[in-house]
């Protein structure tokens, strides 16, 4: 077979190639290459390690004016696994279809990004001999999708981050099944919950009050309630789904099917089940914990239960915060107005209904959009199967170079004051 030319796609899929999935991503190989990528549109590439073995990358185009508040573009390295069984094509082989379509764990979430940023740039710089008037980072970062912890939240905190001194941020959205892009100025809060009942342990055949199962069976029930509750919000076209606070169950754990060897016949004295909570930034994260304490795992039923917030995280950061959708921030107008340009129509605002690390940003009072330039495209994100056209990977870096010439070129990011609320 003769080699292909390098080319905006076969870079990406030199991306796609690299396993970065958990639990053992690959961040070495993925350094190097978005290092070697970088550097060979003549940018700057520094290794940031805020946590032994999981490396940031951090690209940098200075501007002409570097004392304004910077651009950052951000992206993650990693990956969710994917079960290669129950793939078309294997997820790391990143094979293009001859529709165009190439199949990868990571072209959607979130590695297209990643290579559109340099591949506007890329652009921008060598065709159309731009110089951005501001500074433009982008950052590649490590286990977002395991909350971030040793990525974002130490990237966020470190004196590094604040000598970048950014005034605007972009991270991923997702795709949109119509002709409108979509953009996302908040995250949902995750919080896990796990629940514990004890009861006395019995004869399988005997029926008595306040078994651990029994509790923990009600209290399935009630909270299935509140789950149906918030999703009728949605069916019935009240809010989007981002918009309420759901609550799924990811596991249960009590008893044993042989708990004597051959018979079940134990009703065992634990019982646990965990729940995947989000919450939208409008809810009164008190009030679930009243409901939780009160109705879900109330004492009387010899029920206790633990909350984690904001991920797996050490400390609880606030409320989280929200960025301005709308005229009075500066930066929305010039990312709105630059998607027009490049031919866009843009879907109303959203919130994400999953959390990604936008969220550390925001906190830190840094505007922050998530979007990834994708119309027309299935959502597939953690799903089997995640493709990405090869028009839409395209498309998406003519976008950028629009959006990122745009906000580069601003020259008022001194005068106003803080876009969040
Ligand atoms: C709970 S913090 C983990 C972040 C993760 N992000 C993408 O899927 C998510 O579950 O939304
Ligand atoms: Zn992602
Ligand atoms: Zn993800």
């Amino acid at each position: 077979q003769e080699e292909e030319e390098e080319s905006p796609i076969t870079r990406f899929q030199q991306y796609l190639r690299i396993k970065t999935a958990h639990p053992n991503p690959d961040y070495e190989s993925a350094v190097s290459l978005l290092t070697s990528q970088a550097q060979s549109i003549g940018l700057q590439a520094q290794t940031l390690e805020f946590a032994p073995g999981k490396p940031l990358v951090l690209v940098t185009w200075p501007g002409t004016n570097p004392s304004l508040p910077s651009i950052l573009l951000n992206s993650h390295i990693d990956s969710v696994p994917a079960e290669p069984s129950n793939w078309l094509y294997p997820p790391f082989s990143a094979t293009r279809t001859s529709e165009g379509k190439i199949y990868a764990r990571g072209s959607q979430d979130d590695k297209c990004i990643g290579i559109q940023y340099l591949e506007a740039i890329r652009n921008l710089r060598f065709s159309h001999n731009f110089k951005p008037l501001r500074t433009i980072h982008i950052s590649y970062v490590p286990d977002e999708e395991i909350g971030g912890v040793d990525g974002s939240a130490k990237f966020a905190a470190s004196e590094e981050f604040k000598d970048l001194n950014v005034g605007f941020m972009l991270d991923e959205g997702q795709a949109s099944t119509t002709d409108e892009f979509r953009v996302f100025y908040a995250d949902r809060w995750p919080m896990r919950l796990i629940i514990k009942a004890v009861g006395l342990p019995g004869h399988g055949s005997r029926m008595y009050d306040n078994t651990a199962m029994e509790n923990l069976m009600k209290s399935m029930e009630v909270i299935s309630q509140f789950r149906g509750n918030q999703f009728d919000l949605v069916k019935a076209g009240l809010a989007a789904s981002s918009e309420v606070i759901s609550v799924n169950p990811v596991y249960l754990k009590a008893g044993s099917p042989s708990p004597t060897g051959f018979v079940m016949n134990v009703q065992p004295s634990e019982a646990e089940a965990g729940f995947d909570i989000r919450l939208p930034p409008t809810a009164e994260p008190d009030l679930l914990k009243k409901r939780i304490a009160d109705e879900w795992a109330p004492a009387t039923k010899n029920m206790t239960f633990q909350i984690r917030e904001g991920g797996p995280m050490r400390d609880y950061m606030g409320r989280p915060l929200i960025t301005a959708a709308n005229d009075s921030n500066p930066w929305w107008c010039i990312f709105k107005q630059a998607i027009i340009a490049a031919g866009g129509k843009l879907a109303k605002p959203e919130m994400l209904a999953s959390t990604s690390d936008a969220r550390f940003m925001r906190q830190l009072g840094i505007p922050t959009l998530g979007f990834s330039p994708m119309i027309e495209t299935p959502i597939l994100i953690h799903e089997h199967n995640e493709f990405l056209k090869d028009s839409v990977f395209l498309k998406g870096i003519k976008v950028y170079e629009s959006i990122i010439s745009s906000l580069s070129s601003f020259d008022g990011g001194n005068t106003f004051g803080s876009a969040t609320a």
